[in-house]
Parts: structure tokens; sequence; C-alpha cells
């Protein structure tokens, strides 16, 4: 129950709706199933609708009537039908007597006939739908006990489908409009009993803390399991482990009356991703580093409660533990009855904190869930004043309007573990980049060195190419020089000779001219002309040796200056390739430092890239952070509340528990009322009785139980008995002594109404825990025993087997109850045949397996059964099937507890209790009883190997 609607803040993203229950400003993912059209049960107005704007969240509201039962059916007028249905127009007619009658206006009224599936479809199936989409949602029954929630809600139906309530329905719509691949439903089952929160899944675990989120009102209980549903027959296997470990008694109204409410949270959770044309309210962080593709996900709550029957304890016949149970039940359920006045009447106040069950339903009254309620009522006019205010509840339950809100969040795992892929993705990139340059530099560095070597190797060449061609130039050069020197040499000799020979020739001509003259000297002159002639032959052979010796010498200078141009290009060629080469290692070298450039720039790129992935990773753990610092300061913070609460509570239940008992009058002394007197002397006896004991006061009254007057001492013990009914009494009648009188009173005392009103009165004050321990230390156990064996009176019994049944329900006495013969002296009392003591007989049995079976399972206990000794298995086996219904059911179950126990199994199997477990196994009309003799056969090996 919100007290406030707009607390919506936080990590989730809470979008409010449209009229149509569209999130506004929200395109819808295609992973989410596209809207039905709205059932008429969501649809239609009611008479108490408010605006347009929250009609689709007020709570709907439904009527349930149940078939009348065998009892009403068996007895006349005083169960006549005090309800008329008209269902085509959805109003009810409740019958004060023959000329006065109310008419009611409710969202959907069903009849007796209507078929479970009819129910689901046109209550729940809508709530169903608004919780795939992503809503919370909740479907709850109340009603009057025995008037059909359990049947509506809880049936299990395994073998007949068309029986199955709508627990089972909910799980086959859900799990057949989900994909378990990408999405997810798990459940916790758990019970409120006693304002403790207990696990129906693994019972060990109670006083389960409610803790709510102050933000937001979210309401969630960290200490409940929560387990993911497989398929179908995983969820048979749950509700039946959790149907197994509800309590349930037999009372007069309902013999399998559920003592606790039932709370089945079917949490889903849907993966969406937000594309990028969507306008969302995820922070714009995500939507930055993430673009257009944001992990989010769907979660959403499905509450289904079957709330315990509100009872009158007089009428429902509760004893002992089970008034205490049915003042836990009424305290919750009368909570929840203000609430819902409140938020019907706009109070500014709700006060959601006066119980656990209106903490633990806040969401689902005046919060942000799609609601819908079915109030059971019965047809008899017997249970006028039940059923007139279970439809009022109803009717104000109607004006109470919510707020739906679609609750989208960011899947920080899914976005974590994302950015954490992108970061690994991004340094591996990065590294295999790295290498990679690496590898580049290293192979350009190579190359480089390569080249340089080569240059400096071809350098180094060159210039010694040039260093040789230089010297051989040079050489050429001074060969050449000397040659032109030499050729000049011999030209000037050439020259001389050349004159020597004009000189003869112009001296041979003019001794030719004198030889003409002189013909004398003829002869000498033709002697000395031959000389003349031979020098010059002479002369002229070696000026044709130097001529050709001159030539050869311009061919060889010739050569060489062939082989100097030669060289010459040969340099000019190797400078050219110089150049080249050191052009090519320059465009080299700029190509790498290009390179070079680029890679770091990438790499400062992934550098950065880097650094702002590790941000936005630190800043997503430091929201983790934050998010669980805020959660365990806010756990602390619960736990502070609940301590002062619990303080508060302790006084104020004391204060509630006494209104209730007051309603209730003496009346409700269980073992006094089934005397067979009419109401009217009941009454005016329980006037006489609080007289008397106003006016001379408990001490006086306790004084009188020692009077030597047999008829005051049975007034005196009658006065007693009454008050002890009442839980504010009881411990002002043992602390004045009373018990100790009473006690004595059954040992001494021959008289039969003695024995009677005072096992009465030790009956009431067993209801109380802490009385049973003094009972029994003082021997009470013992005195009831021996009261039993000497009585054959069926009402004695009756008040005496009722006591002893109390004291079986705490195991701390199991082993005194059975040394002092309690057991024993439960059994004895059969052979009355008495249906009422038979009953109490079986409750006790019943009480006495329940508890010890729970106390060996936790570990606290070993060895076979107490009860098995007294003969209380043979008893069972022989007697089980000749009972009468109602008092075989609870003997099924202790056999059954009994068959859980592994060290019990030897005595089972000896006595023929197999065949007793196979039987119940099949025909119990108690489910849980079925399901603990199938566990039993099927997990325990003895009878496994019997079976076979
Ligand atoms: N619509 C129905 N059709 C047939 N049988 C019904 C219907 N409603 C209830 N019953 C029967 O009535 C009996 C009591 O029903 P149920 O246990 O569901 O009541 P309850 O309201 O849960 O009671 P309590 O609050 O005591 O647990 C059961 O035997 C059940 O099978």
């Amino acid at each position: 129950m919100a007290t406030g609607a707009g607390a919506a803040a936080g990590r989730a993203s809470v979008r409010p709706v449209d009229r149509n229950g569209v999130p506004r400003g929200t395109a819808r993912s295609k992973s989410v199933a596209p809207r039905r059209p709205p059932s008429p049960f969501r649809a239609r107005p009611a008479a108490a609708d408010h605006d347009g704007s929250a009609d689709l969240c007020r709570v709907r509201v439904a009527v349930r009537i149940r078939p009348k039962n065998a009892e009403e059916l068996a007895h006349g007028a005083d169960f006549d039908s005090c309800v008329e249905l008209q269902p085509e127009c959805k109003k009810l007619k409740l019958k004060k007597n023959n000329w006065t009658s109310e008419s009611y206006k409710f969202d959907e009224i069903f009849s007796e006939n209507a078929s479970q599936k009819r129910l689901y479809e046109v209550v729940a199936k809508p709530v169903v739908e608004s919780v795939l989409e992503g809503y919370n949602g909740t479907v709850m029954a109340y009603g009057q006990t025995g008037t059909g929630k359990t049947y509506t809600v809880g049936r299990l139906g395994k073998e007949d489908p068309s029986e199955r309530g709508i627990m089972v329905r909910s799980f086959e719509h859900i799990l057949s409009s989900m994909s378990l691949e990408t999405d997810s439903v798990a459940v916790s089952y758990l019970q409120l009993y006693l304002e403790s929160v207990q696990d129906l899944l693994a019972p060990e675990k109670t006083n389960i803390p409610i803790v709510e989120d102050p933000k937001t009102g979210e309401v969630s209980l960290p200490g409940a399991a929560i387990v993911e549903i497989k398929d179908l027959e995983h969820v048979f296997q749950l509700l039946q482990i959790g149907e197994t470990n509800r309590h349930a008694a037999n009372t007069k109204m309902n013999t399998e009356s559920s003592r606790s409410h039932a709370i089945l949270i079917i949490h889903l959770q849907r993966s969406l991703r937000i594309k990028e044309e969507m306008t969302t309210s995820i922070p714009n962080s995500a939507e930055e580093f993430f673009p257009g593709d944001i992990p989010l996900v769907l979660k959403s709550k499905l509450l289904i409660v079957d709330l315990a029957g509100s009872e009158r304890i007089d009428k429902s016949g509760s004893e002992g533990h089970m008034i205490e149970e049915a003042k836990f039940i009424n305290l919750s359920l009368s909570s929840l009855g203000k609430c819902i006045n409140a938020l019907a009447e706009n109070s500014p106040h709700i006060p959601t904190r006066d119980s656990k069950l209106t903490r633990m339903l806040r969401d689902s009254f005046g919060g942000t869930a799609r609601t819908s309620l079915v109030v059971t009522i019965g047809p008899s006019a017997r249970h006028y004043s039940e059923t007139s205010s279970t439809i009022l509840f109803g009717q104000r339950a109607m004006r109470v309007v919510n707020t739906m809100r679609l609750k989208e969040e960011i899947d920080y795992e899914i976005l974590y573990k994302k950015v954490e892929c992108e970061v690994d993705h991004l340094t591996s990139e990065m590294e295999r980049q790295q290498k990679l340059k690496h590898i580049e530099i290293t192979q350009v560095e190579k190359r480089l060195k390569e080249s340089e070597m080569l240059f400096n190797d071809f350098r180094v060449t060159s210039s010694m190419q040039i260093e040789n061609l230089e010297k051989e130039k040079h050489q050429f050069g001074y060969a050449i020089k000397k040659l032109m020197q030499e050729l000049e040499e011999k030209e000037g000799q050439n020259n001389v000779l050349s004159q020597q020979i004009i000189h003869l020739e112009t001296s041979l001509n003019e001794q030719k001219q004198q030889q003409l003259e002189s013909l004398s000297n003829t002869k000498i002159l033709a002697d000395t002309t031959k000389t003349h002639e031979k020098k010059m032959g002479e002369l002229l052979r070696q000026l044709e040796e130097e001529r050709s010796h001159c030539a050869g010498m311009k061919d060889h200078f010739n050569i060489l200056q062939q082989k100097l141009s030669d060289a010459q290009s040969s340099a000019q060629f190797q400078e050219n390739m110089a150049c080249e080469l050191k052009k090519e290692l320059s465009e080299i070298t700029t190509a790498f430092t290009s390179q070079l450039h680029s890679l770091e720039e990438k790499n400062s790129e992934l550098l950065s890239e880097k650094e702002l992935i590790y941000e936005e990773l630190k800043s997503t753990q430091e929201k983790l952070q934050h998010e669980t610092t805020h959660r365990q300061s806010l756990e602390s913070e619960v736990l502070r509340l609940k301590q002062s609460w619990t303080d508060n509570c302790a006084e104020e239940s004391k204060t509630l528990c006494g209104m209730v008992r007051s309603g209730s009058g003496l009346g409700s002394a269980a073992f006094m009322s089934k005397s067979g007197k009419s109401k009217e002397t009941q009454s005016s006896q329980r006037g006489t009785m609080s007289k008397i004991f106003e006016e001379v006061g408990l001490p006086s009254v306790l004084a009188l139980l020692k009077s030597n007057d047999l008829e005051v001492q049975i007034h005196a013990v009658k006065v007693v008995a009454n008050l002890a009914a009442e839980d504010v009494n009881q411990q002002k009648i043992v602390e004045e002594g009373g018990l100790d009188a009473l006690l004595s009173l059954l040992e001494t005392s021959e008289n039969t109404t003695i024995h009677r009103a005072t096992a009465g009165a030790i009956a009431n004050l067993a209801m109380n825990v802490s009385n049973q321990g003094l009972i029994m230390s003082k021997g009470g156990a013992r005195l009831l025993a021996n009261v039993a064996s000497k009585t054959d009176d069926p009402q004695t019994m009756r008040m005496v087997a009722g006591a002893i049944a109390n004291l079986c329900g705490n195991d701390k006495w199991h082993m005194m109850l059975k040394r002092d013969g309690g057991i024993k002296a439960l059994l004895g009392m059969f052979q009355t045949g008495h249906h009422d003591v038979i009953a109490q007989i079986a409750r006790g049995l019943s009480n006495f397996a329940k508890c010890e079976s729970r106390v060996i399972s936790q570990g606290h206990r070993k060895g076979r059964s107490l009860l098995i000794d007294d003969g209380v298995l043979t008893w069972i086996v022989a007697n089980s099937t000749v009972l009468s219904p109602s008092v075989r059911r609870h003997i099924e179950l202790a056999f059954c507890h009994l068959a859980q126990n592994e060290e019990n199994s030897r005595d089972i199997i000896v006595t023929g209790g197999i065949k007793e477990l196979i039987r119940i196994s099949r025909e119990s009309s108690r489910d849980d009883a079925r399901n603990l003799a199938k566990k039993a056969l099927t997990s325990n090996p003895a009878f496994l190997k019997e079976t076979q």
C-alpha cells in the first residue's frame, strides 16, 4: 500500500502509462508481446470508478460463491441461502431476513457453477498479461474461512486440468508466452504464519525480513529462496513442496483450513534492446556509450495471495494453539481492512506498517501494480454477518486506485559484461596493432640497415674506383704528356734531320755544280757523292722509322684517350647510380617516417579510447558500489526499524489481543462450550461467572476449590475452567496457585463432574505454551492419564483427550508425556467409540507426529518415533479405514509424518503399514497427506524395496 504514488526514482526508470496501459514516450520493443485488446473485466467501469485517467488502474473485484457443502445440504433452514446472485447485471443481493436485503454491484459475479477456467480468464489473465508486459500485478483471494480461497487460487489439479487454480494457470500462461532462452521466470513461495515470514520452499528459513526501498517503495524479501523455473512439471513440484510445508488445520468450518497467508511471488525478467529511434528515460551517458544498443530488462512481479480465512473463533472451534493462530490471522486481516478503508477514503495516512501482511502487499493496493481481488463467500444464512463484512471489504477495495507503472532497468550485469568485452576487444586489438607496428618497424629498420650497408659498400667501392680511375687518368695524362714530349722531341729531331737533308741536298746540288765546273775532281766527287748518298739513305731510313714510331705512338695515344673517356663515362654511371640509390633511400626514409607517425597517432587514439572505456567502467563500478552501499545502509535501517517496530508491536498486540478476546467472550472456552446447553444458558452462566469473578476476586474463587462442600467445589471448578479459556486470566490463575489446586483436585476427587471440569480447565491452560511446561513438570500428564483410566464418561474423556492433545503439540514434553502414560491413555480412550473423543485423539496424534517429524527433519532428535512403543502404528493401521472421514484425515496425516522418518521404516513394514501408505497416496482426500505418502514411498529405500 503505497503512501505516495510518485515515489519512483533511482536506478530503475519508471514510466507512467497512457490510457491503454502503454508507457508514454516509448516505442515498444519487438521482444515485448503485443498488447491484446482489454478484457471486459478490465475495461468495464464499476459503480465506484474514479476519474477516467485512473480507471484502468482501479482494483478489480469479483465475487465467487461456494456451492453448499455436505453439512449445509444436510441441515435445513439454518443453512438457507442468504445470497441471491444476479450475474447478468453483476449484482448480488444479501438478504438479512425475509423482508430486508441490500444489493451490491461488483466487476464480476461467479455463481457456484462457475468453472476454474472462466474465473482465471476473467480475473487473473488480464493481470498476468500486464505482468508479461513489465508491470507488477497481484491476484488475491479474500474471504471467510472455508469459502474456497485455496480452491480458487491454489488448487493443483495435476490429474484433472479443469480443476487447476489461478497459480498453476498463471504459470501455464507465462511459460507459453515467454522464451526461457532470453527471459527468465523464477518463484518464491512464502507463508506469513504467526506474524513470521517463512519460506515454503526452504522451511528452515523463518522470520525472513521484509525490506522496503524508501525511494521506490519496492518491497523485497532478500532472505527468501528464488527458484528459477524450468517447466510446468517443475512448477508442480515446487507448489507441492509449498503445500506440504504450509500450516493447515482441521477446524469446524473447514477440515483443511489454511492457518497462514500464502504468498507466491513470480519474478519475470524479460530482455529488451532500446534502438536509437526510441525515446527512453535511461541516463544519457549509457546511450552515448552504447549508441542504439542499451541492454535493458523489464522486471515485473506477480503476487498470488491465498489469504488465511477470517474466522470467529467460537464458530471455527479453534482450540489451543489454533486460537493463537486465529488471533494472528484476524489481526493481519483487520490491518489489511484498515489500509483498504484509508485508501478508499483517500486518507493521508495509510497504516501499512501495522502488519507484515500489509507491508508485503504495499504495492498491490494504492501502489503500482494491477490488482484483482476475488472475494469468496458461502451461501449459508448462518454466516450472514461474515458474508456481509466480506462483501463490504470487496466494495471498499473497488474504490482503491493504483497507478500502474512500467519498470525498466539498465541491465548493469549485461552492460558490465559488454563493457568488459569491449575493453578486452580493444585491448587485444591494441595489442595486435602494437605487435604489427613492432613487426613493421623491425622490418623497415632492417631494410634501412641493409640499404645503409649497401650504400656504404657502394660508396667505398665507388670511391675506390674513382680513386683508381683518377690514378689511371693521372698516369694516362703523364704518359700522354711524356709521349707528346717524345713526339715533340722526335719532331724536333725530324726537323733537324729535314734541315740536315735540305742542307745536304743543297750542298749536294752545290757539289754537283762544282763537279760540273771541275771535271777533274770527278772521281773524288763521285766517291764523296756516294758517301753522301749513303749517309742520306741512312738518314731517310731513320726518318722513316721515326715516322712509323711516331704513328705507333699516336695510335697508342688514341687508345689511351679512348680508355680515359671510357673510364670517365663509367665514373659518371657510378655517380648516377649512387644518386639513384640516395634518392631511393630518402624515399624509404620518408615513407617509414610517415608510417611511424600514423602508427603513433593510431596508438594514441587507441589509448584515449581505452581511457574513456576505463572511465566508463570505473563509473559503472562506482555506481554498483554505490548501489551496494545504499542497499546495505537500507538493510541496517530496516533492521533498526524492525527492532523498534517489534518493541512497539509487542505492546500493541497485547492490547489488541485483549480486545479480540473480549469480543469473543467467555463463550470461546473451547472445552466448555460443547456441553450441549443452549446458547442462552451458556451466556447466562458466563454472565454469572464473570459476576462471581468480579465480586469475589480470583483468590477467593481459587480458595473455593478446596471447599468441603462438593456443590461449591463443582461451581468453583466450572468458574475457573471458564476463566482459563481467556489468555488474560491464565497467567493470573497459575500465579495464584490455581494450577496446583486443579491438579490436586484431579488427584484426590472421585467426582465425575469435578474430573470433567478440572480436565477442561487444564485443557484450556494447556493451550498456552508456557503453561504446558508447568503442567508437565507438576505431573499433569500422569494425573490426566489416571482419570482417563478410571472414567467411562465420554465428556470427561473428551476434556482429558483435548488436554493431552494440546500437550502433544509441544515437542519439548514428548518424552515426558510418553513416560507419564499420556500416549497410552490417549489410545485407551478410543474404546469409548464417541466421535468427539476420537476426534481429539486424532488431533493429539497428528500434533505429536507433525512436531516430532519437524524436530527430526531439523536434526534436533534422532531415532524411531516415541509413538511406536505405545502401539500407535499398529492402532493406526488397524483403525484408520474405519474412522469417520474427518478424523481419518488427521490420522492419515499423522501416519504420513511418521513415514518420513527412516528409523520408523522397519516398524511400518512389520505392522503392514506399506499398504496403508499406498492407499493414502492414492485415496486420501488431503493433498498434503497424498504428497507426503508418495514422497515416503518413492524416497525411502526400505519402502521401495518392499513395493518392488
Ligand atoms: N467453487 C467451489 N466448487 C467446489 N468446491 C469448492 C468450491 N469452493 C470451495 N470448495 C470446497 O470447499 C472446501 C473449503 O475450501 P477451501 O479450503 O478452498 O476454503 P478456504 O477459503 O481456503 O478456507 P480457509 O480460509 O480455512 O483455508 C474445500 O473442500 C473445497 O474443495
